[in-house]
């Protein structure tokens, strides 16, 4: 063994020793936390205070036990050693010991942990060495330094392969992992942003969008505690995208993030999905427009309010109404909730009415008794009481208008409440949009700016299930009906965010009142139903023209040979793109032709000669949306993940197979860019299969 080796055992050794001691503490607090949840869980609750007290406490004694568990793989990846000696290492989660003013681990997120993550030899922050740790299990099995203040090496630095090459090596395994122990000082910059507006983070395929995205959301939960107190949200763009993130913040400790798409956040589960045309429609601003529209055309619009009250009808003026209307639709409150005060308000207008034709009938008989016997009934029933002893004006009597009695009698009444149905009808978010969308005269009196055709495309048979691009429509129709959404958030990380729709943006932004958001994507990636060309234009009507955009601009994915061949078709669909860099290299794309008949056997063939080849790796084949059905019936499943073109954004395998390029390209407009994403998913192999037409 040469001295170099010697002295990297004795290194790996050493801190084999220190880690295994860090797990001992992390094994104690686990235990201990386990321990006193058992104990809260079996004692009795005395009260209904206490029952919920324990629950309280269960809930979070369960929660700090998952964060641990979590944590556990790969607990301490770091270490860094100060010019003056103090050593900290690096972890997932920090960790203390009572006796201790120092941390035997110090959480990723601390501001202790950031030269780990930004100190280069130019700005060395004040280290000497950082070094990467690799772990087997809870086994340190290899350390790798980096000397940061330009000293030369002693036997005991291990200068050696940096551990981003071994963690890009690492097969793909269809779920996407942490980068905690190697972020990068551009990504990590991102990550640990002091700034609580909206950050936009754009970047190529595969330049750690993602990977900044999850651990900003770590970051603010850690960093930010007025945010975390609301709660963090992570919206992607489908179940499979969710799918492949899942266990990234757990591995980081935290479970609190929630994980969500647009429908699942609406709380609606669409029965179908509209073609890109009908989407994009539906996902413009207009349509909120339309839909308060819709809403409005349902308050009071006769204007008329006949009730009948007892044995009477009764009529409001047209102008009582009217200002009953302003007021409830003027209150800030949302229109089932503005129905309460308006009825209210119609109510106190017939108390004011009642009172007043009251008196008047009274007056009446009063005139017709003097009339026809010439008595003067107020004044005989003052000479009456003065005769009876009693003084000043009469005690209260049975028949004297009681306006509160009068008013909560009507405010109980079934038929007051009807005729208040009629002209201010509670709403539901579907019959909002139903009426939108299916009734005939609705689209052309709302959408006037729209097209014949436009309104055509947007026509909703009646019975048909509502689909994905309805879904920002409901929850637009909700907060129309209902109010805002009850549960907000602290910040919103947004993946894959150029894709959202107008529609889409005023969802999340209702859900974040604070406007505290990370934002990350790609517009040479966008789909079809992409209206805005960059971020100003998608953001500007929803979150102001102020953002912090920052650009990534090292792809961790693609490799050099990858980026090579997309190269031109990037230059057709983002012209002022600079070309991104990759630090992979990989082998070099290849093209198989296929005859349409022969595509299925050509694909099954390259797919069993990879999985001989390269049996571990993980390969995706992705192919036009049209075409998954015929694949995946062709069994294609058993030798690789089957992705329809519209849901590879974001995912990423060690191989891709992109079967027949120009059927992608033309299933939907912007084919091209998906495409781009397609051709942009592999870490080492990409091998696109063509098919040449007959002509
Ligand atoms: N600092 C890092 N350390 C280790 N791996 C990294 C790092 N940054 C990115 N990666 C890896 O690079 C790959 C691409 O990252 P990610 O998916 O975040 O890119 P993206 O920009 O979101 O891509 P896309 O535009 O395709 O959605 C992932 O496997 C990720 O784990």
């Amino acid at each position: 063994m040469s001295q170099i080796d010697d002295g990297a055992a004795r290194e790996v050794e050493r801190e084999r020793v220190e880690v295994s001691a860090i797990g001992d503490l992390f094994d104690e607090r686990l235990a201990d936390v386990r321990a006193q949840l058992a104990r809260v869980l079996a004692s009795p609750p005395g009260s209904a205070g206490e029952a919920y007290e324990r629950e309280v406490t269960a809930g979070r004694l369960a929660g700090e036990a998952r964060r641990l568990e979590g944590a556990e793989d790969g607990l301490v990846f770091g270490r860094i050693d100060l010019a003056d000696g103090t050593v900290l290492r690096i972890g997932r989660l920090g960790l203390h010991r009572d006796s201790d003013d120092m941390p035997v681990l110090v959480d990723w997120r601390a501001e202790a942990a950031r030269p780990f993550y930004e100190a280069t030899p130019v700005h060395p922050m004040g280290l000497r060495r950082r070094r990467h740790l690799r772990l087997a299990g809870r086994t340190v099995v290899g350390v790798s330094d980096e000397l940061l203040d330009g000293s030369a090496p002693t036997g005991q630095d291990v200068v050696a392969d940096g551990p981003l090459t071994a963690a890009l090596q690492e097969r793909r395994t269809g779920r996407m992992g942490a980068a905690v122990a190697t972020l990068q000082a551009e990504q990590d910059a991102i990550v640990r942003s002091s700034h609580r507006g909206v950050t936009v983070v754009q970047g190529g395929p595969g330049t750690g969008k993602t990977v900044v995205a999850l651990h900003r959301a770590a970051y603010v939960l850690y960093a930010f505690p007025k945010a975390a107190e609301h709660g963090v949200l992570v919206l992607g763009p489908n179940a499979r995208f969710l799918d492949y993130i899942c266990q990234v913040l757990p591995s980081l400790g935290e479970n609190d993030v929630v994980l969500a798409t647009c429908e699942e956040l609406a709380g609606v589960v669409p029965g179908a999905a509209d073609p890109f045309e009908v989407a994009r429609l539906k996902g413009s601003a207009a349509l909120a427009d339309a839909l308060g529209a819709v809403v409005r055309s349902r308050q009071a619009p006769s204007g008329d309010f006949t009730v009948r009250v007892g044995q009477e009808w009764m009529r409001l003026p047209d102008g009582d109404v009217a200002q009953a209307r302003e007021t409830a639709r003027t209150s800030g409150l949302a229109h089932n909730r503005a129905r309460r005060l308006f009825k209210e308000l119609l109510v106190d207008a017939l108390v004011r009415e009642l009172a007043r034709s009251g008196a008047e009938a009274l007056e009446l008989i009063d005139a017709q008794v003097t009339q026809l016997t010439g008595l003067d009934l107020d004044r005989v029933a003052a000479a009456d009481l003065r005769r009876l002893g009693v003084d000043g004006p009469p005690a209260t009597g049975a028949d004297e208008f009681d306006a509160d009695a009068v008013r909560a009698d009507l405010l109980d009444d079934d038929l007051l409440e009807r005729a208040v149905e009629d002209l201010w009808p509670r709403l539901t978010p579907g019959e909002v949009v139903r009426t939108l969308l299916t009734d005939a005269d609705a689209l052309p009196a709302y959408l006037r700016q729209f097209t014949d055709d436009q309104r055509a495309l947007l026509r909703r048979t009646p019975g048909a299930p509502w689909t994905d691009a309805d879904v920002p429509l409901l929850d637009e129709a909700a907060s129309l009906v209902d109010g805002p959404p009850e549960h907000v958030f602290g910040h919103v990380v947004v993946d894959e965010a150029q894709e959202l729709t107008a529609m889409q943006w005023r969802m999340i932004v209702r859900r974040c009142p604070g406007r505290s958001m990370t934002l990350v994507g790609d517009f040479a990636q966008a789909g079809p139903t992409t209206v805005a060309l960059d971020w100003k234009e998608a953001l500007g009507p929803h979150l102001g023209r102020r953002f912090d955009l920052r650009t990534l601009t090292v792809s961790y994915r693609t490799t050099q040979e990858i980026l090579a061949v997309t190269e031109d078709l990037l230059a057709r669909i983002a012209p002022d793109r600079p070309p991104i860099r990759s630090i992979r290299r990989g082998e070099a794309p290849r093209t198989l032709a296929a005859a349409p008949e022969s595509l299925v056997t050509t694909l099954v063939r390259e797919l069993r000669a990879q999985g001989a080849a390269y049996p571990d790796e993980l390969i995706g084949v992705v192919c036009a949306d049209g075409r998954t059905e015929q694949l995946a019936a062709a069994g294609i499943e058993q030798y690789a993940r089957l992705v329809p073109a519209s849901q590879a954004r974001g995912l990423e395998f060690d191989a891709a197979v992109v079967v027949d390029p120009d059927e992608i390209t033309a299933a939907r407009p912007g084919g091209e860019r998906d495409l781009y994403v397609a051709l942009t998913r592999a870490t080492k192999r990409l091998c696109t299969i063509t098919v040449p037409s007959a002509g």
